[in-house]
């Protein structure tokens, strides 16, 4: 299982997560990456943790005030960026764009979606990944696998139709190895979260737990 845990913009001490991540990783056959905010990827990319942008903008070098360029999230250190996530949401044509700037800069994808109808909108752009996340979820604490078992799957069966080679990851509310099972249980090969970890009084404990059943 993938375990992607996304920093957001939470007051939590990136450097502290990552090597928290890191250092869970190396006790499990579960596959750890944190995605902080783009000006921590390069501090946090330096402890050796895998990590993650939360964005890239479908944009090349140029007049792009403002914007997150893919290779410069790759020069930072990053190996894969989230695209379209439900607080960074994008149009279809953005969508595709961010995709292809990410595969310019050999960035791996992970195309987040709402539902398993947009699921198969992604899968159709040809990510790596997608990632169904709930927005009435997210947050919660509720995880996705018990509240919405049907999005889990209907999701896989969205992306199976229309690519194989798309992995389904499911989000919002996991927080416990449980969920994590009950996740691959519904055909999720991963999951992404942010609270049960980035909220944590102590990031490795939640995180030991997260990984205990895999
Ligand atoms: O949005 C999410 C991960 O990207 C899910 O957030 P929570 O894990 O806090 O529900």
């Amino acid at each position: 299982m993938f375990v992607l845990v996304n920093l957001k913009t939470y007051p939590c001490d990136p450097l502290e997560v990552a090597r928290a991540v890191r250092d869970v990783n190396d006790t499990t056959d579960a596959r750890l990456a944190v995605a902080p905010q783009a000006a921590h990827l390069e501090r946090v990319a330096e402890t050796g943790v895998e990590t993650w942008a939360q964005h890239v903008d479908p944009i090349d070098y140029g007049s792009n005030t403002g914007h997150t360029l893919a290779e410069t999230v790759a020069e930072s250190g990053a190996v894969g960026t989230l695209i379209n996530h439900s607080e960074q949401r994008l149009k279809l044509a953005d969508i595709d764009g961010s995709v292809r700037a990410a595969e310019r800069a050999d960035l791996e994808t992970v195309v987040c979606a709402n539902n398993p109808a947009q699921i198969g909108a992604a899968a159709a752009l040809g990510p790596d990944a997608v990632a169904v996340e709930p927005p009435e979820l997210i947050g919660t604490g509720t995880p996705v696998s018990q509240a919405d078992p049907d999005v889990v799957e209907d999701a896989v069966a969205a992306a199976a139709s229309v690519d194989d080679d798309v992995s389904v990851l499911c989000g919002a509310g996991i927080s416990t190895g449980d969920d994590v099972v009950a996740a691959g249980d519904l055909g999720s090969e991963g999951v992404l979260l942010a609270s049960g970890v980035a909220k944590a009084d102590d990031p490795e404990a939640a995180l030991e737990d997260l990984v205990e059943p895999l």
